[in-house]
């Protein structure tokens, strides 16, 4: 991959850098900055070099259109501090406002535009309307630096088309993550576990018929589990459930057996009567959730079960909580599976967390991240590089 050396003296310079800050909001208080911190040394080595920098970003999944709640002020706020210099929030991100930012930068300044996917061409399908975003960014700058490892599996304009039409390269993190994960994508040692879990079903379903040709044991919790456990026959209540995708469940679950890998799913689940911190719940067995509740966490004897299935892996990949971990009543299931993770390092294990709330979990659950071997700042993003995909954001900064 191309590197920032490569783009030369850079004094004086417009460089726009892709970061991902999609981080966690407790309404407009971001309950874990992990993603931020990820990406000040890129963003401290351009300023050193006296490059005028001017950060896009995205924060959740908003429809394309401005909205408030989605807003990065909390974002710039926050990296402010960190970099200790004012972080001027651009109104817009190709509109007057972002101009005018952009034009006030001084050497080594930073500026943040308003929220990528406030704009529609951004996760456009149609090729000519991101390039056409993309033609409208690379007027604000001289460079692109890439630098949102979070993102590279997205064919999205600030992540890809913007690559091709400014000199670009591959930011330090997204450098480091790629070495860092490498040593899980060639021949890992064995046995090789997968926990799947959280809530993005639709997207992480998808990696799981390829990691079934690499990995020996997929264990599943978080939201990922219902569909798995409707595949199976068995009623699931209010559970996330993606029905579309039962089909193709039932597939991986006979190839799974085909293939000698072992699919561990929960035995038992925390059903709990609505989401909520405080909703009644209790423990059931999986294959009796009753009707009107949803399954917040894996049960006790799930975790354990997990936890004993971790212990003899020499390599293992975690992505996705095992349950709303972010409610103090459902997050023991995560905290077994990442107590699993650790022991299985401590007993030399090569372990990798990844993906923003995971991560975020390993903290907020008190556990020290030096007991796992590499902690990513991408979910979706490390899991596509773990099976073996070629991933959008990472080609087109090839050499
Ligand atoms: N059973 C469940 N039902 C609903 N949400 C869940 C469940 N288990 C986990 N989650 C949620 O999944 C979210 C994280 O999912 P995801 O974004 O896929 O993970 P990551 O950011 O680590 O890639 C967390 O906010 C957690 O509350
Ligand atoms: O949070 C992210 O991914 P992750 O939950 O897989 O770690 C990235 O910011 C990508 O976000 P997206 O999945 O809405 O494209």
């Amino acid at each position: 991959m191309k590197t920032i050396d490569s783009l030369g003296d850079l004094r004086g310079k417009r460089v726009l850098v892709r970061s991902d800050f999609n981080v966690p909001l407790d309404g407009t208080t971001i309950t874990d900055d992990g993603r931020i911190r990820a990406a000040l040394p890129t963003l401290k080595r351009l300023t050193d070099a006296g490059a005028r920098v001017v950060v896009m970003a995205h924060l959740g999944r908003p429809k394309g259109t401005p909205d408030p709640q989605y807003s990065l002020a909390p974002v710039a706020a926050r990296l402010g501090e960190l970099l200790e210099q004012d972080v001027t929030l651009a109104e817009d991100l190709v509109g007057p406002s972002a101009k005018v930012t952009v034009d006030a930068l001084a050497d080594g300044q930073v500026a943040l535009l308003e929220n990528v996917r406030f704009d529609p061409r951004e996760t456009s399908k149609v090729d000519a309307e991101r390039a056409e975003l993309a033609g409208e960014l690379a007027q604000l700058a001289d460079a692109f630096v890439s630098d949102g490892f979070g993102v590279v599996h997205r064919k999205q304009a600030s992540v890809y088309d913007v690559a091709q039409v400014l000199p670009a390269a591959a930011g330090g993190l997204v450098r480091s993550e790629v070495e860092s994960l490498s040593k899980a994508t060639g021949d890992p040692e064995r046995p090789y576990a997968v926990v799947l879990g959280g809530s993005k079903v639709s997207d992480k379903l998808g990696v799981i018929a390829n990691l079934l040709t690499k990995a020996d044991r997929l264990l599943i919790g978080g939201g990922m589990v219902f569909t798995f456990l409707a595949a199976k026959g068995q009623s699931v209540g209010n559970s996330l459930l993606e029905e579309d995708q039962i089909e193709a469940v039932k597939g991986y679950l006979d190839s799974a057996e085909k293939n000698g890998v072992e699919i561990v799913l929960p035995v038992d689940v925390v059903a709990a009567d609505s989401f909520a911190a405080d909703a009644p719940h209790q423990v059931v067995a999986a294959d009796s959730i009753p009707d009107g509740t949803m399954g917040l966490d894996i049960g006790p004897e799930s975790g354990k079960l997990f936890a004993e299935k971790l212990a003899d892996a020499k390599t293992i990949a975690w992505n996705g909580p095992m349950g709303v971990f972010e409610f103090e009543a459902f997050a023991a299931g995560t905290k077994a599976v990442a107590q699993g993770i650790v022991d299985a390092t401590a007993d030399g294990a090569f372990s990798i967390v990844g993906g923003g709330d995971s991560a975020a979990a390993v903290r907020a659950l008190g556990f020290d991240e030096a007991g796992f071997s590499h902690i990513s700042t991408g979910g979706g993003a490390s899991l596509e590089l773990l099976e073996g995909k070629e991933l959008p954001g990472l080609t087109v900064l090839a050499d």
